[in-house]
């Protein structure tokens, strides 16, 4: 049986210069070589950094990504980034819907639709973020929540596994409740409800489904081997490059057992 490459990435959030990040990507760059086999690694910088990050990982086995863009190609947006300026700026991948967004800045599952939409039809990769509330995880109503999520976020897309469409999208699983500074580590069970159901509805039509939340390299491997998860994405662990290589060798040596 093969297995899907692993993905694992990071944003850096509203975090590091562009010096900073530039230095994170040159030594990421010289400690990653060829590649982690099994791996698919990815930084997501600020878009200040974004262009020269991306010049500085050209060519190496890391994609470069933008936090946010608005779903119009251009025009009178005030303040907001397109699609196609990502792209010149050499992101292949776009988060959408962070709970962060989704919280502080009135994203809803309508402007993370169109999103989704212009980010397929501009041949980049889109990170749909998805997760429950502590209020919704403590009534049970997680795998609902997430699942009524992703079918706004993919509403009317069409496509299998590989295609050029939504077969390209990946999925990120972040419980509100576990990220950032205040949240909770989960333990593996906490997530496995809601990655069981991402698997069944979602695994063989997009490219992959990530945890979220709290990932650290002392609990990475167990989130792992949760059935259904193809991946992490991490913000506090990675953002020291150190921490980063450290969450690539755990997804080396997981994906070396799955081989
Ligand atoms: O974008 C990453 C997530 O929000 C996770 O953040 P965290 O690893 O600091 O909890």
């Amino acid at each position: 049986m093969t297995h899907r490459p692993l993905w694992i990435g990071t944003s850096f959030k509203m975090n590091k210069t562009r010096a900073q990040s530039v230095a994170y990507a040159t030594r990421l760059r010289s400690e990653l070589g060829g590649g982690v086999p099994g791996v698919r690694a990815f930084v997501i910088p600020p878009a200040t950094a974004l262009a020269e990050v991306s010049l500085a990982l050209e060519g190496a086995p890391v994609r470069t990504g933008v936090q946010n863009a608005h779903w119009a190609d251009g025009g009178a947006w005030t303040g907001e980034l397109s699609v196609p300026q990502a792209a010149d700026a050499g992101a292949r991948i776009v988060e959408i819907g962070h709970s962060e967004r989704r919280a502080h800045f009135a994203e809803t599952d309508g402007t993370v639709r169109l999103k989704v939409g212009a980010v397929l039809r501009h041949g980049l990769t889109p990170l749909v973020c998805c997760g429950e509330s502590a209020e919704v995880f403590a009534r049970g109503g997680s795998v609902e929540h997430v699942l009524r999520q992703v079918e706004a976020a993919f509403a009317g897309l069409s496509g299998t596994r590989g295609d050029e469409g939504l077969g390209r999208a990946l999925i990120a699983y972040e419980p509100v409740w576990a990220i950032g500074e205040h949240g909770r580590e989960p333990r593996p069970e906490d997530v496995a409800p809601v990655h069981e159901a991402l698997a069944a509805e979602w695994g063989d039509r997009v490219g992959g489904v990530l945890y979220g939340g709290s990932v650290t390299p002392g609990n990475a491997a167990d989130l792992l081997r949760v059935p259904g998860v193809g991946g992490l994405f991490v913000g506090r662990a990675a953002w020291d490059v150190e921490g980063f290589l450290e969450l690539l060798r755990v997804g080396r040596r997981h994906a070396g057992a799955m081989a």
